[in-house]
């Protein structure tokens, strides 16, 4: 079995309220006071529109939710209105109900995103750091708060470069930590899934969220995206044994005594990939000895084993971009 290393029974001293979003009442508003600019994009659970506030005439973000289980609606509105306010978390505004449709939306602050994969190439070493800094500090938060946000990506992280901003969005998979519970393993975007969700490891916990963090760093700075680029999810965990070897796979398995389903049986035998053979001429400004020892600390198969939140802010890869205290 397995409980986190940090921020364990967070929840336990909180109030009920806090965390029991089946039992929740949202206070819906009227949409009226804001209207629809233009699409900007759709996702499996929503649609995303730029919208304006018409009282305020400020810009802001509606996500129109699609017709999900009014348990997740809730779960999503509830973590975020506990997270509101806290660093680099995409900020909730408003939650509104078309009076005709009864169609849920919620509405954010607007970022003026650049979409990343324009964005990341342009990256220098220390924008990188910065940025992932950032994005750590959005994490180190929710997981304080006893949350963890299940969907890590590049895809949820607005980034505005002119004004330097970062918010990590989509709150959607989201869930509460409670220690001990066994959690729906069909979370995450493929590239980004960790091995314990590969393995059909239920009792995870925050550390999912730094698998996907060291997917992103290490697909941006070594310029490969995605950086374990499987064709399903049975591939994806193939294409992280081509990089971190069978035999920690198996040391893994053993240690929270997994089998590995007849998916797997043609699993073949592969060498841990030194981190250094993936350093070229294309990325090779962006790779220090230091970049390499913090994804060696990320990327692990034991979820107990990879760097915390607070311990990769604490790294010296960000020496440089840390703000001093
Ligand atoms: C699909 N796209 C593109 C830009 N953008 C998208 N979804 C967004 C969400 Br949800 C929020 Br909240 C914010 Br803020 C922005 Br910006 C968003
Ligand atoms: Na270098």
């Amino acid at each position: 079995s397995s409980v986190s290393k940090v921020y364990t029974d967070v929840l336990a001293y909180k109030p009920q309220a806090y965390w029991d979003y089946e039992n929740v009442n949202i206070r819906w508003n009227s949409q009226d006071k804001y209207e629809v600019i233009k699409k900007l994009g759709r996702g499996k659970y929503s649609e995303v529109f730029l919208g304006v506030d018409l009282s305020s005439g400020a810009k802001c973000v509606i996500k129109v939710l699609k017709p999900v289980k009014r348990k997740k609606i809730k779960r999503e509105i509830l973590i975020l209105q506990n997270l509101v306010g806290g660093p680099n978390i995409v900020g909730l505004l408003d939650v509104v109900r078309e009076p005709q449709l009864k169609t849920p939306a919620l509405i954010f602050e607007h970022v003026n995103n650049i979409d990343f994969r324009q964005l990341y190439p342009t990256f220098t070493d220390m924008d990188i750091r910065f940025y992932m800094y950032e994005l750590l500090r959005a994490l180190d938060f929710s997981h304080s708060m006893g949350i963890m946000h299940r969907d890590v990506k590049p895809h949820n992280v607005m980034i505005d470069h002119t004004s330097k901003t970062l918010r990590l969005i989509d709150w959607g998979l989201a869930e509460y930590y409670h220690p001990g519970t066994e959690y729906n393993v069909r979370v995450a975007s493929r590239y980004f899934k960790g091995p314990e969700l590969l393995v059909d490891f239920r009792l995870y916990d925050y550390s999912l969220d730094l698998w996907s963090f060291g997917c992103m760093l290490a697909s941006i700075v070594f310029k490969k995206e995605p950086f374990f680029h499987g064709k399903s999810n049975t591939d994806q965990l193939v294409q992280i044994v081509r990089v971190l070897g069978l035999d920690d796979l198996h040391t893994y398995l053993q240690k929270y005594s997994l089998t590995l389903t007849e998916e797997y049986e043609d699993l073949g035998y592969y060498n841990r990939r030194p981190w250094k053979r993936f350093v070229n001429e294309n990325n090779q400004h962006l790779v220090t000895d230091e970049l390499i020892d913090f994804i060696d600390k990320l990327l692990r198969y034991d979820h107990q084993e990879r760097l915390t939140a607070q311990e990769a802010m604490a790294h010296p890869y960000f020496d440089p971009v840390r703000p001093q205290s």
